[in-house]
């Protein structure tokens, strides 16, 4: 019995399943969270919050209106602030990320931009003096910011932004002004009620020449009304899919007046005569959707496994059926189709995870680089997380389906909470780059490599390009995981050159550069995600090696097993071409004997991740696995149900029962 928290009075279906893991899921936790130190300060913070009452829910969060949401988050938020220090250590990023998780839970609040982009975008883009002046009220949450860029009429195109920002020498100031309706910034998340402050992205504009993208940093609401400055007209968006504790904003100006030195100028400078001085490189702007999006992998993986802690967790609990055994029903995690339902997604979010880690560090550590003016290592990590933030969003959601369909009908009830997370997860496709979009970004880079190798320049390829490089061979499949890696390899190889010569062949025929681009553009799509999902791969199975505790690692081996068959499997189409039908039909068996040798450790396996009750906010998936008896409690709890009748039964279905019997 290795799974340390194994509690008395949990679900005694649960209980057995905790008693086989066969690992210590506290040093996975570490394994997971990149450190044993974090694991630990993890418990700790959740620990300490759950002694401090006003931090649990008022009520269910599935019974409070937008409007409660959101006043419930910012309750919350005012009850943090007189914990932060004791709580976090504050200059800590991912210790605030996992107090903000595990208290406010994933449908938004008021410092969700202010901590992922705002912070970020001053860090990256201001300079020491405005650093000086914003950076440390910002952290000391004096002020409330967010980022907007996004306008009613143009997200992905960033040089069709139409907001100006013009500057006027004589009076030293930026004139910021929204010309049109689809001008108005649209989608901001915190903008429309919560924040003062706004890194606002426009067209920087100078003696009648477009500059194109900027940000600017602007004060949108007076610091002691907080109601809109004068020329400011700010307010919420409405509801949304999910995400429905955020405010989402618009927000327009009206010839507002902005200081010289509220450009950010850390890398492109206006001089007070209008001097303009261009940034090292030309896309450094974009940096804080490079920071995001480098943390997705993370933070899709974590999406996804919340719906798997509470699909595991009910799949141990719920009995339905027969196998052998006739005297007891069996739980529905025994059936192999369940088991192809939700394992290879408990291989995924590990894998996401393990990426995860590896784009946050190259990020951080692009960003010391790029102050130190080197910018060579951007277009490598923009192409990398363009793709992977593409692959995991669309995958997290794939999986996060199958799982709210592993919990029969129980998975639909707001009681499991899956819809919720998938709402929010799936809104990963669009933020930050629309997914088909930043596709297509990674397979710009794809083409240039290959250009490079048709051109005898192979030894300018970036890194993981080299494989584009090599010839074909003869895969052993026998040989372990790095076979699979070789198909993979094979498959993406095989695409990304398929693409890049349709595209050459199409601008040949006479097509001009863009359209020839357009009419290759599903092919190109295609190389980037097998070009993405082998990265995934060959991570995933790079961190495993690396690990020496033996049970960890020989769980891990079995969890990239599942991983390796079952993708392989998954591209069968692009794999025929270098597995024959008789080896996927092995890889079928393998896959299937994978699954049978995971199958005790699944629920160990997810309660590493150590995903607290408060956090998860799912009926279903409870650590205690008492399903029935909380089912039950929590629909009680409906509003609907604080009254026997209810008005509207007097109101109308009475007069018209009574009408009707007349
Ligand atoms: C909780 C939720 C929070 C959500 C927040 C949000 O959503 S916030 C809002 C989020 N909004 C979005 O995410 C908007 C999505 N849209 C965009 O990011 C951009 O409009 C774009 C990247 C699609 C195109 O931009 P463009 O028209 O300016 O460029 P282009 O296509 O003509 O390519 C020219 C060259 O630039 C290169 N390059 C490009 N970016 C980078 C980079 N970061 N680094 C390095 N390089 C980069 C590119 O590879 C290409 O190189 P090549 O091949 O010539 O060597
Ligand atoms: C939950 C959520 C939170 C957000 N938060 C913020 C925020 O905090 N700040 C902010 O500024 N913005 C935010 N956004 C906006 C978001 O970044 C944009 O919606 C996103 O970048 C997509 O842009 P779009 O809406 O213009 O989509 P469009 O570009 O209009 O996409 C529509 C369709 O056109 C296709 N398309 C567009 N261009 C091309 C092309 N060149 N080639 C092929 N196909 C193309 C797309 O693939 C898609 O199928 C948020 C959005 C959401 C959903």
């Amino acid at each position: 019995m290795l799974n340390k928290s194994i509690m008395d009075g949990d679900n005694p279906d649960l209980t057995e399943e905790r008693m086989k893991g066969a690992f210590d899921t506290d040093k996975m936790a570490a394994v997971i969270y990149g450190s044993e130190k974090f694991a630990i300060r993890r418990r700790e913070i959740t620990e300490s919050i759950s002694r401090i009452p006003q931090l649990a829910d008022s009520k269910p969060f599935s019974f409070m209106t937008r409007e409660e949401k959101i006043s419930e988050s910012c309750r919350k938020l005012s009850v943090l602030s007189e914990h932060w220090n004791q709580l976090i250590d504050t200059n800590n990023e991912e210790e605030a990320l996992h107090l903000y998780r595990e208290v406010l839970g994933l449908e938004g609040h008021a410092f969700s931009l202010h901590e992922t982009m705002f912070i970020p975008s001053l860090v990256a883009q201001a300079n020491d003096e405005q650093q000086e002046k914003w950076l440390g009220r910002a952290k000391r949450r004096e002020i409330i910011g967010c980022y907007a860029q996004t306008e009613m009429g143009h997200g992905t195109n960033l040089r069709a932004l139409e907001t100006t920002a013009t500057y006027y020498p004589s009076t030293q100031e930026f004139i910021l002004h929204t010309p049109t309706e689809t001008a108005l910034k649209w989608w901001p998340g915190a903008l429309g009620k919560s924040s003062n402050y706004a890194v606002v992205v426009a067209d920087l504009v100078i003696r009648d020449t477009h500059y194109g993208a900027h940000p600017f940093m602007v004060q949108l609401r007076d610091e002691k009304t907080h109601n809109p400055l004068p020329g400011i007209t700010v307010g919420d968006i409405g509801p949304k899919m999910a995400f429905n504790g955020a405010d989402n904003g618009f927000l327009g100006f009206n010839q507002y007046k902005l200081p010289r030195d509220h450009m950010l100028m850390r890398h492109s400078r206006v001089e007070e005569n209008g001097t303009y001085t261009k940034p090292p490189h030309a896309k450094i702007g974009y940096s804080s959707m490079v920071k995001v999006r480098s943390r997705m992998a993370m933070d899709q993986g974590l999406f996804m496994v919340s719906a798997l802690v509470i699909a595991v967790r009910y799949s141990a609990v719920r009995r339905q059926g027969f196998l052998d055994d006739k005297s007891r029903e069996v739980k529905v995690l025994d059936y192999q189709t369940q088991q192809h339902r939700l394992f290879p997604s408990i291989a995924r979010a590990y894998a996401f995870i393990f990426c995860g880690f590896e784009t946050i560090q190259l990020y951080d550590q692009l960003l010391i680089d790029v102050k130190n003016g080197d910018t060579s290592g951007m277009s490598d990590l923009h192409a990398l997380t363009s793709g992977l933030k593409s692959v995991v969003t669309h995958q997290t959601g794939e999986g996060i389906e199958q799982a709210r369909m592993a919990c029969g009908g129980h998975g639909y009830s707001m009681a499991s909470y899956i819809s919720e997370i998938y709402g929010v997860a799936i809104g990963g496709c669009t933020y930050e780059g629309e997914n088909m979009v930043m596709l297509l970004q990674l397979a710009r880079y794809l083409v240039k490599s290959v250009e490079l190798v048709k051109t005898g320049k192979s030894k300018e390829l970036g890194p993981m390009m080299n494989y584009l490089a090599e010839p074909d061979t003869q895969i052993d499949l026998t040989s372990g995981p790095e076979a699979y890696v070789k198909v993979f390899q094979h498959a993406a190889r095989r695409q990304v050159w398929k693409a890049t010569d349709k595209f050459h062949q199409l601008m040949e025929s006479g097509q001009s550069r863009d359209i020839a681009w357009n009419n290759s553009a599903v092919e190109l799509t295609r190389a980037s995600r097998l070009h993405t999902r082998l990265y995934i791969m060959e991570t995933f199975i790079r961190r495993v090696s690396s690990i020496s505790d033996v049970s960890i690692k020989k769980v891990l081996i079995d969890l990239v097993n599942v991983h390796v068959n079952y993708e392989v499997l998954d591209i069968g189409t692009y794999a025929l071409e270098h597995v024959s039908s008789t080896q996927l039909d092995s890889i079928r068996s393998q896959l299937y004997s994978s699954l049978d040798t995971l199958r005790p450790n699944a629920v160990s396996l997810i309660d590493s991740f150590q995903i607290s009750d408060m956090q998860l906010r799912s009926v279903l998936g409870r650590r205690d696995g008492h399903v029935y008896t909380n089912l039950f409690e929590w629909a009680k709890a409906s509003p609907l149900n604080q009254t026997h009748v209810l008005p509207s039964v007097n109101q109308y279905l009475k007069p018209m029962m009574d009408k009707a019997k007349l």
